[in-house]
């Protein structure tokens, strides 16, 4: 096959839900996982089982664990593995890249050790040969973008035209993409998320209630203006769909593993009992501590960030931190996002 519309790299549920959507509405795409036995599976029973029971696969989805296939099947590749997988990824593509013409990243982190998003560890993987890295980001739950529910994503690329092209290919009557030229926005926003789902989720499992899960929200995206104001990013991304639209989503989601994750530690479980009983990612707790050393490196207030790498790497307690944010000293609600 080289004539698919699109190949995304990553069989999880994600890249799964956007295959089965896509192909439902008349794209074709390749799937690549790198499980042999799991991809033979998901041929063998038209489903994904493991990572999204129940969807049926489309016929128009084609299923391969081959890299040289999937690579060379369309000049469009969507990587939709974790953030902890993708400079991994981008380097097993190198050997193919005069065959792709766009890449669009799906993941929702920051690199752990170096506080780069994943376009930017895609681009400098993939340096000199650059191919365009469009991040495409925004309150999409896998669970009901495969049942087509309607959703609506930002595609983000400071040429506007590769964030088009990236629209023209992922846009259904479902799936509805607007366009930013703030990719740097679009990604800090995607990531943090996951950090303040992870607050929100600890919030329900200690039973706090709802007052407090809106506050950390608002207050969430408070900081992570901030912090996006000290990178350079643009204010009103925070207000659109990669900012609130996914903060709110993920904090109140039943689908959210980050959120869901928050509440075992609420409820007391170590983060190591926490993650055992999960088999998909949570990636806000690879990027807490990338986030909290970013706020660190650039003198960004990120109260809640703070506390919750404290819950997740210090061992803290989630009761005296709530009271340590509780008793910080009176602020104006409104401050300039340099302070
Ligand atoms: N599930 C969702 O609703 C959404 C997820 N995302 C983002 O998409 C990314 C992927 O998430 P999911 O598909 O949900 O995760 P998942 O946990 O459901 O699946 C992850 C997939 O990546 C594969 N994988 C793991 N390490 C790998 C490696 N080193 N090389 C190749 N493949 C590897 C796994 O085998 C699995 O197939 C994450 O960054 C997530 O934040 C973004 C929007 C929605
Ligand atoms: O990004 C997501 C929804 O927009 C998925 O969030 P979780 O990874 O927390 O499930």
């Amino acid at each position: 096959m080289n004539d698919a519309d699109l190949t995304i790299w990553g069989s999880g549920s994600w890249g799964t839900a956007l295959a089965a959507h896509l192909a439902e509405n008349g794209r074709t795409v390749c799937l690549w996982g790198r499980a042999e036995a799991q991809i033979e599976r998901m041929r063998t029973t038209g489903r994904n089982e493991a990572y999204l029971p129940g969807t049926v696969l489309p016929d128009g989805v084609h299923l391969t664990a081959n890299v040289e296939e999937a690579a060379t099947a369309s000049s469009m590749w969507a990587l939709a593995v974790p953030s902890h997988a993708v400079e991994d990824m981008a380097q097993t593509l190198r050997p193919y890249l005069a065959h792709v013409a766009c890449a669009v990243s799906l993941a929702k982190g920051i690199d752990a050790d170096t506080g780069r998003t994943m376009t930017q560890v895609m681009e400098q993987v993939w340096q000199p040969n650059d191919p365009p890295c469009v991040a495409l980001s925004g309150p999409s739950h896998a669970e009901e973008v495969a049942l087509s529910a309607p959703t609506t994503v930002v595609a983000a690329h400071p040429d506007k035209q590769w964030a088009e092209a990236v629209r023209d290919v992922f846009m259904t009557d479902r799936f509805r993409v607007y366009t930013n030229t703030d990719r740097l926005g679009v990604e800090l926003a995607g990531a943090a998320k996951n950090v303040l789902a992870l607050a929100a989720g600890i919030c329900d499992g200690v039973g706090y209630g709802d007052n407090a899960k809106a506050a950390l929200i608002t207050r969430g995206l408070a900081e992570l203006r901030r912090l996006g104001h000290a990178l350079g990013a643009v204010p009103e991304t925070f207000a659109g769909l990669a900012g609130i639209g996914d903060l709110v989503v993920t904090c109140v989601s039943g689908h959210s593993r980050n959120r869901h994750l928050g509440e075992q530690l609420g409820r007391g479980h170590t983060l190591d009992e926490a993650l055992d009983a999960m088999h998909m990612v949570a990636e806000g707790v690879y990027t807490t501590k990338a986030i909290h050393r970013l706020a660190q490196e650039h003198n960004v207030d990120m109260p809640i960030t703070a506390a919750v790498n404290a819950i997740l790497h210090e061992d803290a307690d989630p009761h005296r931190l709530m009271e340590r944010l509780m008793a910080r000293a009176p602020k104006p609600e409104v401050r300039p996002a340099s302070s």
